[in-house]
């Protein structure tokens, strides 16, 4: 790891992650395995997805191989680790790289951006590049273009100039050119003036996406954000059989072109993949439902890459276990992990995967499952990081996404927005109604924003806050601290009675009259 220095560009200066096959580079997995399930707790509980196997009935989004086994719709390690390490996209798994990176510009017209200049994408794309072990800048340039959508990116005289430069600088061993995707001609037409290996903004954030992947989910939804890559270098590696007059052959007697046989065959991985993930997906949402059905509200937190939401989770419940990194797309996996409010209610904080501007939507659609929890959570917390030069625009870029993954009307008018490292900043003030702001690194403003995840999720999920009398010698207590927030008992030692302050569900309510009341 080389030190970390955090400064103001669009992304901050990021550590190397890895550039090792994925097993040897996932993350440390968060493990808090054995602690009692006592509800609730005088300090904050703290559970990880792993450790759900001891906390069954909470449910997680992340479920043990355990559980699964244990479930019998068991999804091999074998068959995902087959899937994950069959296939790599070629030329970007390998070795070390001295990269080359060009931005391509646009100065105006509509596809400008105005809220982005050209050196703070420079900077986000060398971030990328330098999250990545091994990985080096050794030149950028920034270079016009009207057209960094289409197959012709630059007019004539630029590309010479840029081949020229690409050419004259010593031991480049790979350009990437900051644009979502490439069509796959312009890869082959740069690989060919060039003369190395040529990648976009896909493939680099799939890469890095491949070395932060530690669950079988991940993997999975990995290996098929890949699929569009192995076609595009199928049809190059067709075009190069071409020229050698292979590439149209049929294959003995089989009525398939080579190229037919590829493209079936990636058909056919693609079909696996998401199956395998369908599985998944099922398993997930059975876990949600257990989860309901113990009713501790879910608030998932979510907001740009590196904007402090697993150092957020990690200050509301204290679970040593999560490890925020300034990295990009440290986290990759949903986890749930648990904590308490101030009336000692217990909820689920769910850590998502962040955001990044301009990632393609391919990729998002591949996620697609995982950011499912953020549509069934009972509130949102949208963390930002507002010593970012970038915040404005990232807020936009997230509060766009969460628009098409569909987020339920009450959901968004609910979101908490946070105002994350105003350490960073002097006396910052922010000009947004309704912001919590604080500092997850110093813990600074968390007393306030408990209070207002307390508020929202009482009102979202529809829970009451009662005095109840209850009969000391009957189970009524007990069941109360089962099924419902037990907040404060006022015990009347001489009629074996007690008041009991509870925030309790009216489903709850519904079962404690019929089975106390009624008698
Ligand atoms: N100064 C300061 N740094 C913070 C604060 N909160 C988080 N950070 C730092 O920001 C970096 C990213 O934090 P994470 O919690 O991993 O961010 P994340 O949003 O989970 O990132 P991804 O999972 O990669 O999307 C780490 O180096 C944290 O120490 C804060 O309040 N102040
Ligand atoms: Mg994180």
């Amino acid at each position: 790891m080389k030190t970390l220095r955090f400064v103001h560009s669009r992304l901050p200066l990021l550590p190397r992650s890895c550039h090792r096959p994925a097993a040897a580079c996932m993350l440390l997995p968060a493990s808090h395995r054995g602690q009692p399930p006592v509800l609730p707790s005088s300090r904050s509980l703290a559970l990880s997805a792993s450790s759900l196997k001891n906390w069954k009935d909470l449910g997680s989004s992340s479920p043990t191989e355990e559980e699964e086994d244990e479930d019998g719709d068991l999804l091999e390690e074998t068959e995902v680790e087959e899937l994950f390490q069959q296939h790599v996209p070629a030329g970007i798994g390998q070795g070390q790289h001295r990269v080359f990176i060009v931005h391509p510009d646009v100065k105006w017209g509509s596809r400008k951006q105005y809220l982005t200049t050209a050196e703070l994408m420079m900077a986000e794309a060398e971030g990328l590049v330098n999250t990545l072990d091994n990985w080096t800048v050794v030149d950028k340039i920034i270079l016009s273009t009207k057209t960094p959508e289409k197959k012709k990116i630059f007019g004539k005289g630029n590309f010479q100039l840029l081949t020229e430069k690409i050419r004259q600088t010593p031991g480049v061993t790979a350009v990437f050119v900051n644009v979502d995707r490439l069509y796959s001609v312009s890869e082959r037409e740069f690989e060919e003036a060039w003369g190395v290996k040529v990648f976009d903004r896909y493939s680099v954030v799939l890469h890095i996406f491949r070395c932060n992947a530690r669950t079988k989910e991940a993997k999975l939804q990995i290996s098929l954000a890949e699929i569009p890559l192995l076609r595009s270098r199928l049809k190059n590696d067709m075009a190069d059989l071409d020229q050698q007059g292979g590439g149209a052959r049929y294959i003995g007697g089989s009525g398939e072109t080579v190229y037919e046989v590829q493209q079936r065959l990636l058909k056919e991985r693609e079909t696996r993949i998401r199956s395998a993930l369908e599985r998944l997906r099922k398993k997930r949402h059975l876990l949600r439902s257990q989860r309901k059905h113990r009713e501790f509200p879910t608030v998932s937190v979510l907001g740009y890459t590196n904007c402090g939401k697993t150092t957020l989770i990690k200050a509301l419940t204290g679970d040593s276990g999560l490890q925020p990194r300034n990295q990009l797309f440290a986290t990759l996996d949903v986890t749930v992990h648990a904590g308490q409010l101030p009336s000692h209610m217990t909820v689920l904080y769910v850590d998502t995967i962040g955001f990044l501007s301009q990632l393609p939507h391919q990729l998002i659609d591949s996620f697609s499952a995982t950011l499912e929890d953020i549509v069934h959570s009972d509130l949102l917390v949208h963390v930002r990081d507002v010593s970012h030069p970038e915040t404005v625009n990232q807020k936009a870029n997230v509060l766009n996404v969460l628009k098409n993954l569909q987020i339920p009307h009450r959901l968004l008018a609910s979101m908490i927005e946070v105002h994350n490292k105003i350490d960073l900043l002097d006396s910052y003030e922010s000009s947004e109604s309704g912001a919590v702001l604080i500092s997850a690194l110093q813990q600074r403003g968390l007393d306030e924003l408990k209070k207002a995840v307390e508020q929202e999720v009482v009102k979202s999920t529809g829970k009451q806050i009662l005095d109840l009398r209850v009969n000391l010698s009957s189970p009524q207590l007990s069941w109360l601290y089962k099924e419902a927030t037990v907040q404060d008992v006022q015990v009347n030692a001489e009629e074996g009675s007690a008041v009991v302050k509870v925030i309790i569900s009216a489903a709850a309510h519904g079962r404690y009259k019929k089975l106390f009341e009624s008698r």
